[in-house]
């Protein structure tokens, strides 16, 4: 039937960088040389695609008056983000095909354990829910992995959820500003204890430990706001605190419907020949892995949230899986154990307790 993830084709649209760029100047901005700053390159010497040298620039390149190297914005994308080789493995979905959990397990052997079969079914439904909508595992991609949660939180736990962002420490885009990717969104860092509902379900659907969590972040896109392409694996000088990210996992807490824009689309992956792109759909988690389980990036995860072209705002909760124990680091006095009581209690009144 209808790809109901909405994919589109419209890529690299709404690209900018540095300090000043506005969504609207951005889409403005014309295929013509541009200059790619100094601060745009990170200061690191290794030859991975999540690092960038002084000699990736070439030394043949055309120069501008300072010496600096012209680059077309294609160019500019092309050696931040490499396109896959053509050996690359990428295997999509089969067009129309209901994937079994053990198909959906058999793609994520290279991924963290998610224990999928403690609460999922067969065909991928869960098997205990507190939820009127059914909560159902899909399969969006095979390799690399990519899965959409349907329905794992209810219309009132997202209203609950989004509540969180009122006590939360914000970030504004301009913080962003600089790096290799536009952020024009407004961040919310939650505390633990403010968001036991994801907490505790992410711990038991998923299997994950409390401390490998990263501090959930509430998102908010407006008209006209996105954030490009990047990938979510941490670079290398970044290492330290709980190691690589090895999962994201994204839940929309609102609808936006795929003429406005707002879907998580993946540049190099495809769902029914498309670029794989997710629409937001209030309670429906995506989830992906910007890592292999050993720490090893997995390039092919590079992805955006497209422009807003509609006036309805875009709201997620989003977490970061890391490999080790991760201590969060906002808001002040942000940690997991003082969320300890809070997502137990909250385990038990959804029935996901074992002793239930
Ligand atoms: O908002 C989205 O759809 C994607 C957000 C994202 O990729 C990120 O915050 O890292
Ligand atoms: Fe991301």
């Amino acid at each position: 039937g209808e790809n109901r993830y909405g994919s589109k084709t419209s890529f690299f649209g709404g690209f900018g960088f540095g300090e000043s760029s506005t969504p609207s100047k951005s889409r403005k901005k014309k295929k013509k040389g541009k200059r790619l700053t100094n601060e745009l390159i990170p200061n690191k010497d290794t030859n991975d695609v999540f690092s960038m040298t002084q000699e990736a620039l070439g030394p043949e390149k055309k120069v501008d008056k300072w010496g600096l190297p012209i680059q077309t914005e294609d160019e500019i994308i092309e050696e931040l983000f490499p396109s896959m080789s053509k050996e690359t493995e990428m295997i999509p979905v089969v067009s129309g095909k209901e994937y079994t959990l053990p198909e959906i397990q058999d793609c994520l052997g290279n991924q963290i354990d998610l224990n999928l079969g403690r609460f999922f079914d067969e065909n991928g439904a869960a098997t205990q829910s507190n939820a009127a909508k059914p909560i159902q595992l899909k399969l969006l991609h095979q390799s690399p992995p990519v899965l959409a949660i349907d329905n794992l939180f209810s219309d009132t736990e997202c209203e609950e959820l989004r509540n969180a962002s009122l006590v939360g420490h914000e970030v504004s885009s301009a913080t962003f500003t600089g790096s290799l990717s536009t952020r024009t969104s407004t961040s919310w860092f939650c505390n633990y204890a403010d968001v036991p509902l994801l907490l505790a379900k992410v711990n038991q659907y998923l299997n994950i430990p409390l401390e490998l969590m990263e501090e959930p972040q509430i998102v908010r896109y407006q008209k006209g706001e996105e954030f490009s392409w990047h990938y979510d694996a941490v670079p290398e000088n970044a290492l330290e605190n709980g190691g690589q990210r090895l999962a994201t996992l994204l839940v929309y807490l609102t609808d936006i419907a795929s003429e406005d824009g707002g879907g998580t689309m993946f540049r190099d992956l495809k769902y029914d020949s498309e670029p794989l792109s997710m629409q937001p759909k209030v309670g429906s988690a995506l989830l992906f892995f910007p890592a292999k389980s050993d720490g090893t990036p997995d390039a092919r995860t590079l992805h955006r949230s497209e422009v807003m072209t509609g006036d309805e705002e875009k709201w997620i909760i989003q977490m970061w899986i890391h490999e080790r124990e991760y201590k969060a680091v906002l808001p002040i006095g942000n940690s997991h154990e003082l969320a300890g009581d809070g997502v137990r209690k909250t385990i038990v009144k959804l029935g996901l307790a074992d002793d239930q």
